[in-house]
């Protein structure tokens, strides 16, 4: 099963999937510094870097933010563009396949904006060495021609801030890492943490909500505000059909979601379940728990393994992924019964 033909994985996954969730995510989304919510200590690196940017009149440090989908990447951007002054102009790793596409983007950057780069780690490896001159010295050379008459045009940029988001700041190579002044890495949120989003995000919404029931939708969005956020929509559409709410339609939208009590949802449960019931408890490689879960290798590393590892219920090690004693007690299975649930994927 893939995730495009699940419709409650794409729910809770943090990828956005319609219009409508679009424009529910950015009406949520928080304008400045002070009502970003959590990564207290990201939050006062980036104003540093935004007030010494200011008080010297240059534009901010190139900026890369690393951490799994949903922390708020996206969100930071446009905040620094917010909060420097300057337009924001959004691109994406997958759409630049060619030094020629980034060239289009860089000559036709105004002074002082802010190039967004989502998912940079997936930007064409000529582009990428476009890039080093770019950042470093504003500046790009243009080849012209093919073969011996070839020649390179240099062409001055207007100076900007990059900020590359990415959820595998492993696969970057090291001269692009390096010519980030500042690298911020996102963590996880706390519940109480995502309790603030929620309750900022009901108010934005005008929904009334339980504190209790606020509790409960925080400790099960696995750390994100994306899914904190979108879990509070499924709870209001289940209270409002059902004429129902508190924490009866919290628990009824999450069952009916497949989210569990520690926010694992299907996919969750899925690359679990195969480690423990058909191999063992692992170590097994990620290529083959991929294709055990008919999902793609990057969505299991980079969007399930981090909550996986952040809540205990799996290790990395050099040999593979194996699952710990308490992912063996969250499925309900030993390892003297590995088939009980095998049939479950
Ligand atoms: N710290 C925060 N405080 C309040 N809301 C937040 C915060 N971080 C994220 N959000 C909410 O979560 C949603 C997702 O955030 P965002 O799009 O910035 O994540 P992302 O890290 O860029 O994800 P992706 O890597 O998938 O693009 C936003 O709509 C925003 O409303």
């Amino acid at each position: 099963m893939t995730r495009d033909e699940d419709p409650t994985t794409a729910i809770v996954r943090p990828t956005p999937e319609s219009e409508a969730e679009l424009a529910f995510e950015g009406a949520l989304r928080p304008k400045n510094l002070a009502e970003f919510v959590g990564q207290e200590k990201v939050r006062a690196q980036l104003q540093l870097l935004l007030d010494a940017a200011r008080m010297q009149n240059r534009t901010p440090d190139h900026i890369l933010l690393a951490g799994p989908p949903g922390l708020g990447k996206t969100t930071l951007a446009m905040i620094v563009a917010e909060e420097s002054g300057h337009p924001l102009r959004i691109s994406s790793g997958p759409a630049i396949q060619h030094a020629g596409d980034l060239a289009a983007v860089l000559s036709s950057l105004v002074p002082g904006e802010i190039l967004f780069i989502d998912e940079i780690h997936r930007m064409a490896r000529s582009a990428e060495e476009m890039l080093y001159l770019a950042m470093e010295d504003f500046r790009i050379d243009i080849m012209v021609g093919k073969g011996a008459g070839a020649t390179s045009i240099p062409l001055d940029l207007a100076p900007f801030t990059l900020i590359g988001a990415t959820t595998r700041s492993g696969l970057l190579p090291n001269p692009l890492r390096d010519r980030f002044g500042f690298t911020a890495h996102l963590e996880f949120y706390e519940t109480h943490e995502l309790e603030e989003v929620l309750v900022r995000a009901s108010r934005l919404l005008a929904l009334e909500i339980a504190s209790d029931a606020t509790a409960e939708i925080a400790g099960r969005s696995r750390g994100t505000p994306r899914i904190a956020n979108r879990l509070l929509r499924r709870v209001r559409d289940y209270a409002l059909v059902h004429d129902t709410d508190g924490l009866h339609a919290v628990h009824a939208a999450l069952e009916l979601y497949d989210v569990d009590e520690l926010g694992l949802d299907r996919l969750d449960r899925a690359v679990l379940s195969a480690i423990l019931a058909r191999f063992d408890g692992g170590p097994v490689g990620l290529n083959t728990l991929a294709v055990s879960v008919g999902e793609e290798s990057e969505t299991i590393e980079s969007v399930v393994e981090p909550f996986l590892v952040r809540v205990g219920l799996l290790t990395r090690t050099p040999r593979g992924r194996v699952a710990t004693k308490a992912a063996w007690r969250h499925l309900g299975m030993t390892q003297e019964s590995p088939g009980l649930f095998g049939d479950d994927l």
